[in-house]
């Protein structure tokens, strides 16, 4: 039987602002106490796997052995078919860390725009279906772990719309809807998302 969480301090062993937001929101109902990476100062561990599952166990087990409290990672990126899966698990890579000062975050523009030069190159007809991955690895500090996957189907639209989420929400348009990821209510992205969908598995094993 997979160990269970019970109740008290969580680390969200992310350094995405957009990430650490959604997943507190996930966990608040369960009575955990999320503490963050960042806030610990825990240091950013370099993301060497060549999956979703490798990089999530790298993020959670580096935070739990430097914290000594039970962590959770989130590794997660979008896929295009018509581009052979990528970016994937080269999603966070493929956004230039910008050097300029004030400017410590990722050009995202830039990022979807080299998803979308890379699909042009296919050809006007290509097809835009795409889909948003999420693992969610949990580690406790004596080596135990456990993981959950997530998905989201759904296509690539281009220009950018919209303004909520982070990162790729404003070119992806999940599957039976108009809007993209961040046109829509945040509640409504949590509903559907890939992050959501592997929470949903989470919660059912590690709080049902
Ligand atoms: O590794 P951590 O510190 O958690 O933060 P990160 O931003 O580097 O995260 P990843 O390595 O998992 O890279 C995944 C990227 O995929 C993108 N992504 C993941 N989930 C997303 C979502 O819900 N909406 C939009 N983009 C998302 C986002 O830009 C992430 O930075
Ligand atoms: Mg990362």
């Amino acid at each position: 039987m997979t160990r269970r969480l019970g109740s008290g301090s969580l680390v969200i062993a992310t350094h995405n602002a957009g990430k650490l937001k959604e997943i507190s929101a996930l966990l608040e109902p369960h009575g955990m106490k999320c503490l963050s990476a960042g806030s610990l100062g825990l240091p950013e561990p370099e993301e060497t796997g060549t999956t979703f599952v490798e990089n999530a166990l790298i993020k959670a087990r580096a935070s739990a052995e430097a914290s000594g409290i039970v962590s959770l990672a989130d590794d997660s990126g979008m896929s295009v078919a018509a581009l052979d899966g990528r970016p994937g698990v080269y999603t966070a890579d493929w956004a230039e860390r910008q050097h300029f000062e004030g400017a410590p975050g990722r050009d995202w523009y830039m990022a979807m725009g080299k998803v979308e030069g890379m699909l042009a190159e296919k050809g006007p007809d290509a097809p835009r279906d795409a889909w948003f991955s999420c693992v969610l690895a949990i580690a406790w500090p004596d080596g135990d772990s456990a993981v959950y996957e997530g998905r989201v189907d759904g296509s690539l639209t281009w220009p950018p719309r919209g303004t909520l989420g982070f990162g790729y929400d404003p070119v992806f348009v999940p599957a039976g809807r108009e809007q993209t990821f961040a046109e829509l209510d945040p509640a409504e992205k949590h509903a559907m998302s890939h992050r959501a969908d592997a929470f949903a598995k989470l919660v059912a094993e590690q709080f049902g």
